[in-house]
């Protein structure tokens, strides 16, 4: 999909529907001025009696009556054609942001984001809803009129036939220049949305650091730079009205005087028909003049569905899944293969790691700050797919496997793991399929060692946590996410160890459930403490996104001084 016209063309049958209300509003139109002239001719010039026009006005009646259905119609239908499309696009962004979370998170701001799938997504509302309808009615209204009128006075015909083209030339100067501005508005609001919420979330952060005023000032500016992207788009609509106006008046006084000059002066047409082609002539105008308000609605939902097009086609690495089966629960065994992912052009790159990790097996991987063990524990979750090289489970790449098998298989354990807002329980109870009883919940509570915290509330596990209820500390979080872990039993665990500090028996806990999960799974961590390190089956040694050693901690003090320098570091300068 590619523009709005190639989506309005697809919906052939709303088109239809509205070039066939278009024939029958013409219709109405012509026999409405029709019957009005016959009405006001027969009562002032023929002096006939109120009860012999009776047919006539009730004729009129019924036409307005078909006319005012007939818009209706049109109004209604645009509408449902709006709502189709945006719910179309909606659904597409949402898709896109959906399908690779780690990948859509990456770039831009979720601000804008936000802005793009809610007010964006709105402005194309106009073109459909209204742009269309009205592009429809005037491919047939004004010509409908124009050929009337041309059987009737061929100069007043003459006339709207070179004034009318003065309308579309404004329409066009105008609608290039609105185009361009409403792409500009969607930018501003973009940035200031994206803004605005990144302020919100790091309140805390900004007022510590003294920088609440200053981020004020970025606000501010950021939505007057908004404010005047509109103003300009208001600018440009306001003078397009005016000028429409003044055209389409100057046109229907051309033809008046016309008119008159001909009916009075001459005498060269009847009353009947010099009052029919002056009632006809403002309605064709109207129908052109409609056509130029819509058209700069039309062109501001270009700009903004260009926008919302230009994000959907941005290329992401992404993560195809296949449909492989995972028929088994044992931790299988994963084989690293040139093993490459660059978060962009010129920016951090993993490269080329081999590596076997067998059943059952502890992994730790380590290396300094900004060494790339993150990105790499995202690779073996399947978040981000990798630029070259494969990860194999059980000798087959792991993308060849359902999506849903794997993270089924899989236990991640971030650093700061997400609570949901609502109770202990029902944050733990995640962690398990559809139906988790309260007896599964505390035992898991018990084996990831956050009972004693649990019991110790008021309310226990129906305790409210989370955004709209009591907070946790970081290990606490971490506890939660293990007994998360505990209740589904993956066969492969992903573990982030805590950087922070820990109180000694918060430690203790956390290695004793660890050691618990291990005995039915593999177990990857991205390692900080020496214990984890030292007890670890292999360590995966990175520096600068390459795995420049890998083996057991004797091996690598042995043999990578950087290794050992590292551990000097961790246990205080001493290196032994
Ligand atoms: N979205 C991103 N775009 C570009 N670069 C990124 C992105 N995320 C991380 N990086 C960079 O990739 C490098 C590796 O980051 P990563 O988080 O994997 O390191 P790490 O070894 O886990 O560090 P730490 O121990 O401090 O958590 C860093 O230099 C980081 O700045």
């Amino acid at each position: 999909m590619k523009s709005l016209k190639e989506i309005a063309s697809a919906q052939k049958k709303d088109m239809l529907f509205l070039f066939m209300v278009a024939v029958v509003i013409g219709t109405a139109i012509v026999f409405q001025a029709f019957l009005l002239v016959k009405a006001v001719d027969g009562v002032f010039l023929n002096e006939q009696s109120i009860s012999q026009v009776l047919p006539t006005l009730g004729g009129l009646f019924l036409v307005l009556l078909v006319r005012t259905i007939g818009n209706y119609w049109k109004g209604k239908r645009g509408i449902e054609m709006a709502t189709k499309v945006k719910r179309h696009l909606r659904k597409e962004l949402m898709e896109k942001y959906a399908k690779n979370p780690l990948q859509s998170s990456l770039r831009g701001q979720t601000g804008g984001k936000v802005s793009m799938m809610m007010d964006a997504v709105d402005e194309v509302d106009n073109y459909f809803s209204k742009y269309i309808p009205q592009v429809i009615q005037t491919t047939f209204i004004p010509i409908l009129i124009l050929i009337i009128v041309f059987t009737q006075h061929v100069n007043s015909g003459l006339i709207m036939l070179v004034t009318a083209p003065f309308i579309p030339i404004f329409m066009i100067v105008i609608g290039m220049k609105t185009k361009v501005k409403s792409e500009e508005q969607m930018d501003q609001l973009a940035a200031f949305s994206g803004r605005f919420l990144d302020a919100l979330q790091g309140l805390t952060t900004l007022k510590l650091f003294g920088q609440a005023k200053r981020q004020k000032e970025t606000i501010e500016n950021s939505s007057l730079g908004f404010r005047d992207a509109t103003m300009e788009i208001l600018k440009v609509a306001f003078t397009s009205s005016f000028m429409l106006e003044v055209v389409t008046m100057l046109s229907i006084g051309i033809v008046a005087l016309e008119l008159a000059i001909q009916l009075i002066v001459y005498q060269s047409i009847s009353f009947f028909t010099a009052f029919f082609v002056l009632v006809l002539v403002p309605e064709f105008f109207s129908s052109l003049k409609e056509l130029g308000t819509t058209f700069h609605n039309g062109r501001t939902s270009m700009g903004a569905a260009k926008k919302v097009f230009e994000e959907l086609a941005e290329e992401e690495q992404l993560v195809k899944w296949g449909q492989m089966a995972i028929d088994h629960t044992e931790p299988p065994e994963m084989e690293l293969q040139n093993l490459a992912f660059r978060y962009g052009e010129d920016q951090f790159s993993i490269n080329n790691i081999n590596e076997k990790i067998t059943p059952y097996s502890q992994i730790a991987i380590v290396g300094r700050s900004g060494s790339g063990k993150t990105t790499l524990l995202h690779l073996l979750a399947g978040l981000l797919a990798p630029e070259e090289g494969e990860i194999l489970l059980n000798g087959q790449g792991l993308y060849r496997y359902r999506e849903k098998d794997w993270f089924d298989q899989l236990g991640y354990i971030t650093q700061d793991p997400f609570i949901f807002s609502g109770t202990i329980a029902e944050n733990i109870s995640i962690g398990g399929g559809e139906h988790v009883s309260r007896e599964e919940i505390e035992k898991a509570a018990k084996q990831a060692g956050v009972d004693d915290l649990v019991c110790s509330l008021d309310k226990g596990y129906d305790t409210p946590i989370g955004e709209a209820g009591r907070g946790l500390s970081g290990g606490e979080k971490q506890r939660l996410a293990i007994a998360r872990a505990f209740l589904k039993k993956p066969s492969v665990i992903l573990f982030d160890e805590p950087t922070t500090g820990l109180d000694l028996q918060t430690e203790k806990i956390l290695q004793a459930s660890m050691k618990q999960l291990a005995q039915h799974a593999t177990v990857i961590t991205v390692a900080h403490r020496l214990h984890t390190i030292k007890h670890a089956d292999k360590i995966l040694f990175l520096e600068k996104g390459r795995l420049i050693a890998s083996g057991s901690h004797e091996e690598l003090m042995e043999s990578v001084p950087a290794y050992k320098s590292m551990v000097s570091v961790q246990r205080g300068g001493t290196a032994s």
